[in-house]
């Protein structure tokens, strides 16, 4: 099988070396793509990589019909529409470290050269302008930086601001008074790192909540001529309060990477000779670009692979050592809502899933999803997968239930998956055998042994002597080999179960003639 991956925006050759090293994939690059080009293009493709400028759009996703998996070589995901990828089972995911430092020292160069006019002043000197007395800047050291958003880059600002004698003082929703000072910086409320600040630099993505923190009413609580550092998102700033602020001397200076719309033509904001840009260039590095390149190609190969991202956006991620002990699972886990899938008809409206033994002790919420795929996917195909399982569940009315229990009946690990309908409860159990692989040990009430894997008949009969004999002169006459058969009673005449392993997937005029024999009462078949 070959993967089709599309590359959209520029990407370092050097990082995609995963990529092109891989025997299962083929990489097309067309960078600058229209939205038309774009649309007509995608639905080829099994990944998409891109950086902040290709739009992916509710409409892209939509319209790729093989894509599994976006990558994005960087942050920031607001170019990409995560509701429309996660309800369509694509997953996302990001580079999140890999540019990290590069952003972190441009803030500083902005910084800096925000406080020492330095971009103002070469342009003069190119204009012939030798302008000494106009490009007066103030030193850094001494000075209050506030930071908003104390993630992966405000930390390295921080840390490198403090290098300059800087007072540090930052705003996080998830920072405390007791992290703050392990770091050696203040820690303040949004409004008191606003008041106490000399420059402000914002670090926190463009979320609902982030969009305009920094507006009109921010500004009216800043000092007077404080100075302002953009290398997060356009957005965070309120472009036009921010213009407002400069004209009207509150603001002494902005430097800006990033706009509310990019690429950016004929900007206001450039027109003022307090604001200093660049045209987003934080991880304009050629270690970043290749850090978040190879980062993200590894990611691409696999998912693709059907493995387990390290850095997923849409799904929560899996840290490494849990996710070498719940792998061995997973097969099991979706072979056993698959079975339960195909054991009826009737409308599920609820599932349990139990863990035991070894599983209780282990995080399972990725196998919780892995079994809700499988048991979606009979009616809703391939189109299911763990990142959307648990969505097109709540979607269809089912409810997911997961629960750990001390209850083993004896096995090591066990799962057990309960399904409720109008009709009923069914139940499948499984366990993993100690180098001997999956295996379904119960069906409803009766123990069994059986692989979960190729084409099964499970006949409900009466114990009664002949019923097996009839079933397998049945089969022998359709010439339909039985590979391996199980037979569980609860009590000696009463009801039992056969589950046959059988060579060819039945017949639906085999079936029914299975379900006329005398003391059958009814054959499902499950091809797993
Ligand atoms: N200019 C560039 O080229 C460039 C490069 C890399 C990253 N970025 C951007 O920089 C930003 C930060 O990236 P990161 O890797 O540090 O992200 P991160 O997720 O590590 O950190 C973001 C922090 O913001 C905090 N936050 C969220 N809402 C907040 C609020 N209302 N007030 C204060 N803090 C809030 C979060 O708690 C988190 O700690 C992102 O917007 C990212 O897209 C830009
Ligand atoms: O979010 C990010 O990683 C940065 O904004 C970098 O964006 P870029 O990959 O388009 O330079």
């Amino acid at each position: 099988m070959t993967y089709k991956v599309l590359i959209s925006d520029p990407l370092s050759e050097d990082g995609i070396f995963p990529l092109r090293e891989a025997g299962d994939v083929e990489i097309v690059l067309e960078t600058d793509l229209s939205k038309e080009l774009l649309l007509e293009r995608i639905p080829d493709f099994d990944a998409l990589l891109v950086r902040s400028q290709t739009q992916v759009t509710r409409e892209v996703i939509e319209q790729a019909a093989n894509l599994k998996v976006i990558g994005r070589a960087g942050v920031g995901v607001d170019n990409i529409d995560l509701e429309a990828a996660t309800e369509n089972g694509v997953i996302v995911v990001n580079a999140p470290d890999g540019n990290t430092n590069s952003a972190a020292e441009h803030t500083m160069a902005m910084l800096t050269s925000l406080a020492r006019k330095i971009p103002q002043a070469f342009y003069a000197l190119k204009q012939n302008r030798w302008d000494r007395k106009k490009y007066v800047g103030v030193e850094l050291k001494g000075k209050t930086l506030g930071i908003i958003g104390l993630g992966r880059i405000g930390a390295e600002v921080a840390a490198r601001a403090k290098g300059q004698r800087m007072n540090v003082i930052a705003y996080d929703p998830f920072l405390t008074e007791e992290k703050a000072e392990n770091m050696g910086i203040g820690y303040g409320t949004f409004a008191e790192v606003l008041q106490a600040a000399d420059f402000i630099t914002v670090h926190t993505p463009l979320l609902k909540e982030t969009k305009h923190i920094i507006n009109k009413e921010a500004f009216a609580m800043m000092k007077d001529g404080v100075q302002i550092v953009n290398c997060a998102r356009g957005g965070i700033i309120d472009e036009d309060a921010l213009y407002n602020a400069i004209v009207e001397k509150k603001v002494a200076g902005a430097a800006l990477d990033v706009f509310e719309q990019e690429p950016i033509h004929h900007h206001k904001l450039l027109e003022l000779p307090e604001v200093i840009a660049t045209p987003h260039l934080g991880a304009s590095t050629i270690e970043a670009q290749k850090n978040v390149a190879i980062d993200v190609s590894h990611d691409v190969i696999t998912i693709l692979r059907g493995g387990l991202a390290q850095s997923p956006v849409n799904i929560p991620s899996v840290p490494q050592e849990v996710m070498k002990k719940i792998e061995p699972y997973f097969y099991l886990s979706e072979k056993l809502g698959a079975f339960l899938a195909r054991l009826g008809n009737e409308v599920v409206e609820e599932i349990w899933i139990y863990y035991a033994g070894d599983l209780a002790e282990i995080e399972v919420t990725p196998l919780t999803r892995n079994t809700v795929k499988g048991l979606l996917k009979r009616h809703l195909g391939d189109h299911v997968n763990t990142v959307n399982a648990a969505f097109l569940a709540e979607k269809k009315g089912i409810t997911i239930h997961e629960q750990k229990t001390s209850s083993t009946k004896g096995f090591t690990n066990l799962l057990t998956v309960e399904t409720k309908s109008k009709s009923g409860k069914r139940k499948v159990a499984g366990t993993l055998l100690n180098g001997l692989g999956a295996r379904i040990v119960k069906v409803d009430h009766y123990s069994m042994d059986v692989v979960p894997e190729g084409h099964m008949v499970l006949i409900h009969h009466k114990d009664q002597p002949g019923a097996i004999g009839r079933v397998g002169s049945l089969l022998a006459k359709n010439d339909v080999n039985i590979a391996t058969m199980q037979v569980g009673r609860t009590e000696i005449g009463g009801d039992a179960i056969m589950m046959l392993v059988i060579d060819k997937q039945l017949e639906q005029h085999e079936l029914d003639q299975l379900q006329e024999l005398t003391d059958i009462y009814h054959a499902t078949a499950v091809d797993l």
